[in-house]
């Protein structure tokens, strides 16, 4: 089975809220886009790693890739308004490759681990989609003006991450067939049909969002 890992890294980070977008700005040097790229060019597993930016982006991208010479590193495509259109521009660009599968994932998500990478790909080959998430295992409370008004009831509630991985050929046609925007990846598969099985995530793979994020994620690679 052929995998690609599709890195998407066109959104401005409006909640963080810093002049440079988030998945540039270094942790200890290295930043969030980086650290993802090289995560899923380890190991072996993916045969190419298509990078999603946004058109503005172009050097920014260039320093931040510089000296990674891995030829499954394509060049990088230009990302729409929305997350589901960079993820459509991603696979219309990844279907010459025609891999069989495909890896999508935040790029503002640096700490995906191996094993995550791993046992999604191992997922795809029993099931069309498989994705990272936690459960929830907070109580859950409905707030209104400041104070708790109802509890929610956390079973069955999963917090969704990324890497989220599908069969190729099915994910291209339903984005194709999809409109408007989506939390993720795998609305637009359910949406189409498909079933996703979820994979346990970590905590550690955190999507930095904003500036308290970016602290965690100083503090993580400070003890790594
Ligand atoms: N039009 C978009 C929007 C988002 N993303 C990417 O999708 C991932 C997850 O999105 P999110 O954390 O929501 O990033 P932003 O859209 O940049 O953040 P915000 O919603 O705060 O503006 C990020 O790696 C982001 O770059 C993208 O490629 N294209
Ligand atoms: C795709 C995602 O990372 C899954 O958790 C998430 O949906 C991205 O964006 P959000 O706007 O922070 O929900």
């Amino acid at each position: 089975m052929t995998a690609a890992a599709l890195i998407v890294a066109a959104g401005r980070g409006t909640r963080f809220g810093s002049e440079v977008p988030k998945q540039y700005v270094p942790i200890a040097g290295i930043c969030a886009f980086r650290r993802s790229v090289e995560k899923f060019l380890s190991g072996g597993d993916l045969g190419l790693v298509q990078a999603v930016i946004h058109p503005d982006d172009a050097k920014m991208y260039a320093d931040a890739m510089a000296g990674l010479d891995d030829p499954r590193l394509l060049a990088p495509v230009t990302g729409g308004a929305t997350r589901a259109q960079s993820v459509l521009q991603g696979l219309e660009a990844l279907s010459g490759h025609a891999p069989d599968c495909v890896l999508i994932h935040d790029a503002a998500r640096p700490f995906v681990s191996r094993r995550i990478i791993r046992n999604v790909l191992d997922m795809l080959q029993t099931t069309e989609a498989a994705f990272a998430a936690l459960p929830v295992v907070d109580a859950l409370w409905r707030v209104e003006e400041g104070a708790a008004v109802a509890p929610v009831p956390r079973d069955g509630l999963w917090r969704a991450q990324t890497p989220q991985g599908f069969h190729f050929q099915t994910l291209l046609k339903a984005h194709r067939g999809y409109q408007g925007d989506a939390a993720d990846d795998v609305e637009i598969a359910r949406a189409a049909g498909m079933t996703a099985r979820v994979v346990e995530g970590a905590s550690e793979n955190f999507k930095i969002t904003t500036p308290q994020d970016l602290r965690r994620a100083e503090q993580l690679v400070s003890v790594l």
